[in-house]
């Protein structure tokens, strides 16, 4: 499949911080990637770069294989919705008219169907809505672009857990129907974690993990039993995290796991489940700067670079 993004050793650094540092990766059509990482690790400034809203230091970005500066060719196939997004003040109605404009790929049947959806009032000047109900426009405006590359950073402020299912899953029936490229950047991973088919993650502006969701989820395992068998399951991976109680402990373990190791795990008495995607980047992120998160018994052994 062909790359729609491709970064190469890019490089940001704004005075005194280096948000990116020489991150490498490609992005294929027809996926949806889950941008991840904890606060600052340097997401926002990621598609900021890559929809030309921000220059890079150093390093390549092409994206539909073109840089994006000022190329409208590809910024008319890119939408970028926003946390933080603000509107000129004019009803709900005119915004949806003024995206529509912009985006080649647009359906107002889908745009309509989606306000009803989130029950959007359409006539309310935007300046009038709810913090909810702005993230509920954004989202809007990003799903029924159809843009060819979407992003969407945080696109949920606000916005209650009703409407952020109804956002996961009519993102995920149009996408079935009409694939493109999505990259969803959130915090809450457990909720997004079924949809996500790719995973990014950054840490203090490092890439740190590019992965298929479905690899991954066979790649981290969590065991727990008796602390001398986990010890010498753990010996084959790179153990992430450890708690104990008693005699027994729980850890976190990543490494190339196949049926002989489910098979070893069960003859040495051991539990092995899969890491949720939460608890792996929770896990991956903490175990590369060797700090547990507050409160948890844990000994975070830095055998993961
Ligand atoms: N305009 C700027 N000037 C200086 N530093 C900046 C600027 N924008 C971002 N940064 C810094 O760059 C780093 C990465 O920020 P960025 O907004 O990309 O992170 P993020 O992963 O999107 O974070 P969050 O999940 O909290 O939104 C942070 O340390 C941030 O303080």
């Amino acid at each position: 499949m062909s790359p729609v993004v491709t970064v190469t050793d890019l490089t940001k650094r704004y005075r005194g911080v280096t948000a990116l540092d020489r991150v490498s990766f490609s992005l294929t059509e027809n996926r949806i990637y889950g941008l991840l990482g904890r606060n600052g690790a340097g997401k926002t400034t990621l598609m900021q770069i890559l929809t030309a809203q921000n220059f890079a230091t150093s390093g390549e970005v092409t994206v539909f294989g073109e840089q994006p500066y000022e190329n409208e060719r590809v910024l008319s196939r890119t939408s970028f919705i926003k946390e933080s997004q603000t509107y000129p003040s004019m009803g709900v109605h005119h915004v949806l008219r003024a995206a529509s404009l912009v985006h080649p790929g647009w359906d107002d049947e889908f745009a309509q169907q989606l306000t009803d959806d989130f029950r959007l009032p359409l006539r309310r000047n935007v300046r009038k809505l709810s913090r909810g109900m702005l993230s509920s426009l954004g989202i809007i405006i990003g799903l029924a672009s159809r843009a060819p590359l979407t992003f969407f950073d945080e696109p949920y402020l606000g916005l209650d857990a009703v409407a952020r299912q109804i956002f996961y899953d009519r993102l995920l029936a149009d996408y079935t129907e009409h694939p493109r490229t999505v990259v969803l950047s959130t915090h809450l991973i457990d909720e997004v974690s079924e949809l996500i088919e790719h995973v990014l993650l950054i840490d203090a502006g490092r890439l740190l993990l590019d992965a298929e969701a479905e690899t991954l989820r066979g790649q981290v395992l969590t065991v727990s039993g008796p602390t001398a068998a986990v010890d010498e399951f753990t010996r084959t991976g790179a153990e992430l995290h450890r708690t104990r109680l008693g005699g027994t402990a729980r850890a976190t373990v990543r490494g190339d796991f196949g049926p002989a190791d489910h098979d070893r795990a069960r003859t040495l008495g051991l539990m092995l489940e899969a890491s949720s995607l939460q608890d792996t980047v929770v896990r991956l992120t903490t175990a590369r700067t060797g700090s547990a998160p507050a409160g948890a018994e844990a000994t975070s052994k830095e055998k993961f670079r």
